[in-house]
């Protein structure tokens, strides 16, 4: 599924936070969305997933305006992973990931053996079917990550937003949850603060700053030495990675 933006402006009293975005993403396509703290990627990837609605402009998903959609019917097509959510602390994680299934359920049906399936593979792609049974607040932070993830898979989306989803997450977690979402056959935006790690598994990438687009394109474009001086005042190499041959960025600490 396509998502499309038009011009999405949002703000807080006199403050815009979101300004003039326009963006497409293909059907399979990750778009990887980077920018400084503060710059507006959990904003944005709120609006594009229907969760606040823009002051002026529009989101397309699939060709529908996503504000004439309902909220249930929005939920069976998108999922949002958010970024240090709090869930009811009494549950274990098994009830968290079935939690995903509730907009393909109606008042009256049972639990399916379809849920359950979707379940136990959700929770068995990010490493967790060992713990299904955990209680959720006993786990460490990648592990809720983790569980939040195969909530969202659970949900079984076409399209998935995903507000820094390496967050907590040990190195090797990093890799697989990118992997898994770039080879997932779905349409995926995701926030990340580690550079090298969107140019690895991002189809394209949006450069936030100051709420608006300051650059947009494949990795190599937009990952330059300048870019990364203008927007994120930092000072690097930008060389080519001969593991993936994406650009791979070395920071300069002087
Ligand atoms: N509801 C709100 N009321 C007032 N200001 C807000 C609100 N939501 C966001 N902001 C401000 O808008 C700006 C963008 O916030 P946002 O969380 O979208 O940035 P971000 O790029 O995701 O940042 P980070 O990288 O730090 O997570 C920030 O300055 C934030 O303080």
């Amino acid at each position: 599924m396509s998502v499309v933006a038009e011009n999405l402006n949002w703000g807080v009293k006199r403050k815009a936070i979101v300004l003039g975005v326009s963006l497409t993403v293909a059907p399979g396509e990750t778009l990887g969305l980077i920018g400084p703290n503060g710059s507006g990627k959990s904003s944005l990837l709120r609006l594009l997933a229907g969760l606040r609605r823009p002051d002026t402009g529009r989101v397309e998903i699939n060709g529908q305006d996503i504000a004439q959609v309902s909220r249930k019917a929005l939920s069976r097509q998108v999922a949002f992973v958010q970024q240090s959510v709090a869930t009811d602390t009494n549950v274990t994680v098994v009830d968290v990931v079935r939690l995903g299934r509730t907009p393909h359920r109606s008042a009256f049906a049972g639990w399916s053996e379809a849920d359950e399936t979707s379940v136990a593979e959700a929770l068995d792609r990010v490493d967790m079917a060992s713990r299904r049974k955990q209680a959720w607040q006993t786990l460490s932070g990648g592990e809720r990550q983790r569980v939040h993830i195969a909530r969202a898979l659970a949900q079984a989306p076409q399209v998935m937003f995903l507000d820094e989803p390496t967050n907590h997450l040990d190195i090797h977690h990093q890799i697989e949850i990118l992997r898994m979402v770039r080879d997932l056959d779905l349409t995926s935006v995701v926030a990340l603060h580690d550079l090298n790690l969107a140019a690895m598994f991002c189809d394209r990438i949006v450069v936030l700053q100051d709420g608006a687009v300051r650059v947009c394109g494949t990795p190599h474009t937009v990952l330059t030495r300048e870019t990364l001086r203008d927007v994120f005042r930092v000072s690097a190499y930008v060389d080519i990675s001969p593991y993936h041959s994406q650009p791979h960025i070395r920071f300069s600490a002087v």
